[in-house]
Parts: structure tokens; sequence; C-alpha cells
């Protein structure tokens, strides 16, 4: 059967920006409308005589045979979708409108293209998807994990980063890291993390788009199969981190959309980072002394407390040394209470040099310290720490504005199992015994004023 279109229809037809598309009982083109070059990607007489399916991409291919059954059957369908491959080889999604003309023995079908509708709503989703993950998620690590697959949706990528920057945003340290691609020069991914987080700005690289990179960058980035994606991640206090992205050389190329994309997801884990960020510092300065940075008292009693369980099970000892500065108000009321506070931090530092990593030096409080020393064998061993604590703390302290102060301190000592078997018994005999120390100093000076 011949099919003829008259001129004026063709005429009209050509003006719309949908697709009008006539198909045989077959399944070949009959008649395609010239908008169909614009979203097949085929001339008009090419498609003519081309079958509809082998133009549908595979997946689809099932549901749109069932679908043009069903319009052949006699039903109109007016919402149909599906995807195109198109003459470039690029995915098209069409919705259609069609119905079966019993008189001409052809199906009737508007096709109109949804691509940039369907990659809009993508992103949407992405969008939804990396905000929802980014506030539900408590854990980091977790969350890079679950926006790289909400990404990789999205925008291919063989090989996806996030890498954090330390406190002074110099150094950068890759906190996640999937590289499937091909290789590459292994510094390409943390100098472009590194120039992107110094310049606090995207950056896209195209092997042919290297202009005005850092040398060392253009270097690597000549190795570059494919294209690259780079985005600060920034906070209030700046760059925290960046998120980078490499393709290979059969992906389309990165554009700016991408970058948008990746921006959005960018700011979404800077927001979580701060927030775990913010949260981390209420915890620390909720267990620990401002002034010093030493643990505190409630985390003092918490170490304490698990020591002692750790000890009695393990029918383990361990010592309390209170310590407590003698006439440490004479300072503040001499010296100022600046001075005050650079001795007290100054006292902290020194004692801490004096103890190991598993021990615990806490400040309760004004001039009060306390350490916690756990692994002791004997009693005597929390004496060569006292020793120590001594020695470190006879050398004059400079107090700055020309000040120079020599301190003594009173300690007090408690040892588990003999001094007490829980934390009050203890604590109160090493107070206790810290200010009998203190009346005992205080009788010495006294005496040593008396006339010979
Ligand atoms: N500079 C400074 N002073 C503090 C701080 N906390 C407490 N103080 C002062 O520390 C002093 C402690 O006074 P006391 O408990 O009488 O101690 P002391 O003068 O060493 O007396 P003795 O222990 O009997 O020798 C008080 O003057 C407090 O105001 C602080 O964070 N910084």
């Amino acid at each position: 059967m011949e099919y003829t279109v008259r001129a004026p229809i063709a005429n009209f037809t050509d003006l719309l920006l949908d697709a009008v598309c006539m198909v045989d009982a077959g399944g070949r083109f009959v008649y395609v409308s010239a908008a169909g070059v614009n979203i097949f990607g085929y001339t008009q007489q090419e498609m003519i005589g081309m079958r509809v399916i082998d133009l549908v991409a595979p997946a689809d291919r099932e549901r749109t045979l069932a679908a043009a059954q069903d319009i052949m059957n006699g039903h109109i369908h007016t919402d149909f979708e599906n995807r195109y491959v198109r003459k470039d080889g690029s995915i098209v999604h069409i919705m259609w409108s069609a119905r079966w003309s019993e008189a001409d023995q052809l199906r009737v079908a508007v096709a109109r293209d949804v691509t940039a509708l369907k990659q809009a709503q993508a992103m949407q989703s992405v969008l939804y998807a990396i905000s929802e993950a980014a506030h539900a998620s408590d854990d980091l690590a977790d969350l890079f994990e679950r926006s790289h697959a909400i990404v990789h949706e999205f925008l291919p990528a063989c090989c996806f980063a996030v890498a954090l920057c330390d406190t002074a945003g110099q150094d950068i340290e890759f906190a996640y890291l999937v590289d499937d691609g091909a290789p590459c020069d292994t510094a390409l991914m943390p100098l472009l993390c590194e120039t992107v987080a110094q310049c606090a700005a995207p950056l896209l690289l195209a092997p042919d788009a290297q202009d005005g990179l850092p040398a060392p960058l253009r270097a690597a980035a000549a190795t570059l199969t494919g294209g690259a994606l780079a985005v600060p991640m920034t906070t209030t206090d700046g760059v925290v981190g960046v998120i980078a992205l490499r393709n290979g050389p059969d992906d389309a190329p990165y554009r700016t959309q991408d970058r948008d994309l990746l921006v959005f997801v960018a700011d979404q884990l800077a927001a979580a980072i701060g927030r775990k960020q913010l949260h981390a510092q209420l915890r620390f300065m909720a267990l620990h002394d401002e002034l010093t940075r030493l643990p505190n008292r409630r985390l003092f009693h918490d170490r304490l407390d698990t020591a002692l369980a750790h000890a009695r099970r393990q029918q383990e000892r361990l010592s309390l040394l209170f310590i407590d500065l003698n006439r440490f108000k004479q300072v503040n009321d001499s010296f100022g209470h600046a001075c005050g506070d650079r001795l007290l931090q100054e006292v902290a530092r020194r004692v801490s040099g004096c103890l190991r990593n598993s021990d615990t030096l806490a400040r309760l409080g004004g001039d009060e310290f306390v350490v916690l020393l756990e692994d002791i064998v004997l009693a005597a061993d929390a004496g060569l720490v006292l020793d120590k604590i001594h020695l470190a703390l006879a050398a004059p302290v400079d107090l700055g504005d020309g000040h120079r102060l020599q301190i003594s301190v009173s300690v007090g000592v408690a040892h588990y199992p003999e001094h007490g078997g829980n934390r009050e018994e203890l604590i109160a005999h090493a107070d206790k015994a810290m200010y009998a120390a203190k009346a005992a100093a205080a009788l010495a000076v006294s005496g040593a004023h008396q006339p010979a």
C-alpha cells in the first residue's frame, strides 16, 4: 500500500515542535515531520522505512512493543514514555500520544522530546536524596559513601573522592576515595584537590582545556583521558574539603550543569561536616577545661570509674596524685590574673610531660590538678612519677612581663586498692593527704622563719 501526504498537511506538521510520525502495520516509519530530525538525529529520508523498534533503547523495547500492540487494538495512548537512541548514540526521552487509524492502516503518533524535563527531574531527585542523606547520616564516612552512590546515578565517574583540609587549610587528606578508572598520574587528584582548596572555587578539567593551571597540576592533567571536576566544600570557617570526580574517555564530558549539581552536593556535605565539627567542639568543651585544655572534673570522674572497673577485673593497681599549687592566690594578687592563667597553663604543660599517654592529667578547678596513673605495678612507681613532677616544676616559671617565679606544690597520693575501693574513697584519701602535705609545708616555712 502506498501513502502520500499532501503538501499543505506536510507544511503544517513541519511547523510543529513535536514530531508527527506515521508507522505502518509492520512497524516501519512511513512519514516523520521535520521536528523528527532534531529529536531522533536522522534525516526524514533516512527514517522512512526504518523499523521503529530498532531505534528504541533496548531496555524499553518489550514494553514499547506491548504498547504498540495495544494501540493497534484500538486503544489511544496519550502519555506513553520511552527512550530512543539517537543517531549520535545519545539517549532521547520521548513522550508519545498515539492512535491507530483503521482507514489508513497506520499508527499515527506525536513524539515530544522530554529529555530536558527528565534530566531536571533526575537532578531534583539527586538534590533531594543528597540533602536527606546529609541530614540523616550521623557518620561522615557513611555520608560520603551514600553521596557517591547518589551522584553516580546522575554523573558518570570512575573516580569519586572527598578530601578534607586540616584546620589551617593547608594539607588535604582523602577521607573517601574510590578509583576504578584507567590509570593516570597518581598526583592528579591530590593536586586537583589542593588547587581547588586554595582557590576556593570549582575547577573543570578536560584533556584540551588546561590553560592557566599551576604547572604541577597541568603536568599531571596531561595524563587525563576523560574529564575531571572538583568543587570546594565551604563552611563559615572557610574551605573544609573538596569533592572531586574523574571520568573516562567514553563518558560524556562534564558540563556546567554537572558542576552546579556538585556545588550543591558540596554545600550539603560541608554543612554536615560543620555540624559534626560543632558537635565535637561542644563535646570537647563539656569535658575539658578551657584554660589548659585538660580533661575537667567530669571527664576525670568518668576515666577514674572506667580505670577502677578495669583494675578490679584484672586485679591491678592504680594511683591518684592530687596536686595543689602553694600560695597561688598571691600570684594573681601580685602579678594579675593573666599571669596566674599563664602559670596554670605552664604547670599543665610540665606535668603532662612527665606522664605516659595512658595516664590522665585533669584540672579539677582553681589551682587543683589530679593525675590518674594506670598500669602501676608497685605503689613506689607512683613515687617515681611524683619525683619527676617535682623536678619538672622546680625550674622557675617565666610569666612574661619580666616576671620569673619559683613555685611549689603540695601533693596527696592515694593507691587502689589500699586507700579505697571506689572513686569517692580514693579522692577523699588523696585530698586529705594533699591537705596534710600543705599543712606540713606551711609549718616548715613558718619553722624556717623562727629564729635559730
Ligand atoms: N588566674 C587564675 N586564677 C584562678 C583560676 N581559678 C581560680 N583561680 C584563683 O586561684 C586562687 C586559689 O586560691 P587558694 O585556693 O586560696 O589557693 P592558694 O593561694 O594556692 O592557697 P594554698 O593552696 O593554701 O597555698 C583564687 O585566688 C582563685 O581566684 C583561673 O582559672 N585563673
